[in-house]
């Protein structure tokens, strides 16, 4: 997951088996990590690159480099580049000159997009792998450097790797191994890695209502700056950057609204020859007065035309030859303007049409309306990087086999396709033990790689929970660890450096349940959507007892033509992920008090809409 190769190439881009290229580079950068297929166009490069960059710590991508008019890798790659590297250049350069005089129509470009380093080099399978072999040597030092290690610390390590061979054995090393962002250290509760006996028998965090939870991490959550574009079938999920106005009018002509006849309305009723036929796509003509023109939906009405009457108001009053002659109109009282789409009166040019902070639909409005005025790829915020990392020594993963104790890791999956469902392409940090070596070195290297880290499990009061002590290991600071409410008690939340850190609880349903209700809305926030909880009120179809905490029900809202209707979805245990299945709103129902202990079938009550499907 460390590096990425991004094959540039319309013929590999529509057909990836035609790729030798990319498993050339695999081969010699010794990894099987990801290949990247973009057609040679400069916007899609460049979002392949700046997406790829901000999760792989060596970017490299393959073709797109010479000369011909499709080659536009180098100046693609050139515009995102924050530091140039003119030394790999020159590296590659050099001994790809020892090789053949060609290589001085290599046009290649390297350095850092922010913690990544980019190289570009040919799209032959030769000259990629020779290129990448000329900077092998000093490949590992530039990852580490560029992901933030000391150079003095590095720079003996630089020394023994020179040879291409042992090169190759560092640079798969250096890709694959933590590095540190944040080098402050526990200034927070002073948790430690306890022994079971001396560890807490309290919790030493205060239990906060879910409402001062959710402010707390709604101001944590940083407006975002960054913009980039993107293509339009690429937005959803994105908000909208900057206001965009339309720079043309729709229609751009005066376009009829029915199919029938152009005519000046003044002339109606009455019998009109025929003088001519126009079609959508036809160029506009000119209306004798006294006479009709046939027209089709869409099309341009005829100069001098002020109505257009519907074929069924009309009668054939002359004919030759099976075709039309003169057209009786019946139609009276007709207006100016009627069924006509005057030049601009949908869309008006200069008119703000999408404001900023407006988030694009897969309902299809932004989109349309975007396309309809001509804009191929729209400004949006960028998106921040978000990882996901399950804990826990009895998980294995989903296509394991379990034995004994074993469980398998439902949750991972779980959030990862909740993210990609709401248009993030969130980072797969994989599982971590409960060993506290091993979580403090998946974390490192999860905050080196995302700006927003969800693990789960290893939250709450157990010997083996080790987030919370792990968090302050690296410096991090706890915002809450407990919250009073039902399911998802322990969850913590906290920044280390920059990077938000949610801490769910391992029990799923309480996993998913607090990514709904905490995450997503967070991550909204950082993508520049001023994302709301959708609240409601549902009256609950059976008596509900309460819970001694507030407790947020997994429900299925029916709406019927008496108003909407909930559907418990089962056993609402933190453990069964089924009370999930179907569900579509959380009731949120208040704590039991010595006066009220349950709610009686039919009470209304509070309840969030979930994002269903
Ligand atoms: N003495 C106390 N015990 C517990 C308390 C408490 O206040 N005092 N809180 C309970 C509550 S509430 C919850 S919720 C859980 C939270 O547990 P952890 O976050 O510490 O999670 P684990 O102990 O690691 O695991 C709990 C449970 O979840 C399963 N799990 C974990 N990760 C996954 C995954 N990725 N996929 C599927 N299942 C997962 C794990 O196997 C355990 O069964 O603590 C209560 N205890
Ligand atoms: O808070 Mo826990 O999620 O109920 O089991
Ligand atoms: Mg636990």
């Amino acid at each position: 997951m460390d590096s990425v190769i991004i094959v540039v190439s319309d013929t590999c881009a529509s057909d990836p088996s035609k790729d030798a290229t990319g498993p050339a580079l695999q081969n010699v950068l010794q990894t099987n990590n990801n290949i990247v297929y973009v057609a040679d166009d400069k916007k899609a490069i460049q979002s392949a690159v700046r997406h790829n960059a901000a999760k792989y710590a060596l970017v490299v991508t393959a073709g797109g480099t010479g000369f011909s008019p499709r080659d536009t890798t180098p100046e693609a790659v050139y515009e995102l580049i924050d530091r140039p590297a003119p030394g790999i250049v020159t590296a590659m350069l050099v001994e790809s000159l020892k090789i053949t005089p060609l290589a001085a129509l290599a046009r290649p470009v390297a350095g850092t997009i922010g913690h990544s380093l980019v190289i570009t080099v040919p799209g032959s399978p030769k000259g990629a792998v020779e290129n990448i072999q000329a900077v092998l040597p000093v490949l590992t030092h530039a990852i580490k450097l560029v992901s933030g290690e000391s150079s003095r610390d590095l720079h003996s390590s630089a020394k023994s790797s020179a040879d291409p061979a042992t090169a190759q054995q560092t640079v798969v090393a250096a890709i694959s191994t933590p590095t540190k962002l944040c080098p402050h250290h526990g200034h927070g509760k002073g948790l430690k890695f306890y022994g079971s006996a001396q560890r807490p028998r309290e919790s030493p965090f205060p239990m906060i209502s879910f409402e001062d939870a959710y402010k707390i991490v709604m101001d944590a959550a940083a407006e975002p700056t960054l913009r980039t574009d993107v293509a339009l079938f690429n937005a959803v999920g994105r908000v909208i950057a900057d206001d965009i106005h339309a720079r043309v009018d729709v229609p751009q002509f005066r376009a009829s609204i029915v199919d029938g006849y152009a005519v000046l309305h003044s002339d109606c009723p009455g019998i009109l020859p025929l003088a001519e036929v126009v079609t959508a796509s036809k160029d506009t003509i000119k209306l004798k007065p006294g006479t009709c023109v046939r027209i089709t939906t869409g099309a341009p009405v005829p100069h001098g035309a002020t109505a257009v009457i519907p074929v069924e108001n009309t009668t054939v009053a002359e004919e030759k030859d099976g075709k039309e002659v003169a057209i009786k109109i019946h139609a009276s009282g007709v207006g100016a303007g009627d069924n006509i789409r005057e030049i601009g009166s949908d869309i008006a040019k200069g008119s703000c049409v999408l404001a900023k902070g407006t988030p694009i639909s897969s309902l299809g409005g932004e989109v349309g309306l975007l396309a309809s005025i001509g804009i191929p790829a729209v400004r949006v915020f960028e998106q921040p990087v978000v990882g996901v990392l399950s804990t826990g020594d009895e998980l294995v993963s989903v296509d394991s086999q379990v034995c004994g104790s074993q469980v398998r890791d439902s949750n991972r999956p779980m959030l990862l396709a909740a993210l990609n469902a709401a248009g993030i392409d969130p980072v797969d940090l994989g599982i971590a033990p409960d060993k506290e070596a091993d979580l403090l070195r998946s974390l490192r290297y999860a905050l080196s790689k995302v700006n927003v880290l969800i693990t789960t499990g290893g939250v709450s009061m157990g010997e083996l929970d080790l987030l919370k002590p792990a968090i302050e290991e690296l410096g991090g600071q706890i915002h809450f660890g407990r919250v009073n409410m039902k399911p998802g008690k322990p969850i913590t939340f906290a920044t280390i450096g920059e990077t938000l850190v949610f801490a769910l609880p391992g029990n799923p349903a309480s996993a998913s349940v607090c990514y709904s209700l905490f995450v997503q809305p967070c991550i909204d926030k950082l993508r520049g959507h001023a994302y709301e909880h959708r609240h409601f009120s549902v009256a609950i179809s059976r008596d509900v007892k309460l819970d001694t905490r507030p407790e947020f029900q997994r429900v299925h809202i029916k709406f019927s033509p008496d108003g909407p209707r909930t559907e418990s979805t089962g056993f609402q245990r933190s453990s069964a992920i089924s009370s999930m299945v179907g569900a579509n709103a959380l009731l949120c129902l208040p704590a039991r008090t010595d006066d009220v202990q349950e709610l009686k079938a039919g009470s209304h009550v509070p309840a969030i809409l979930l994002n269903s499907l």
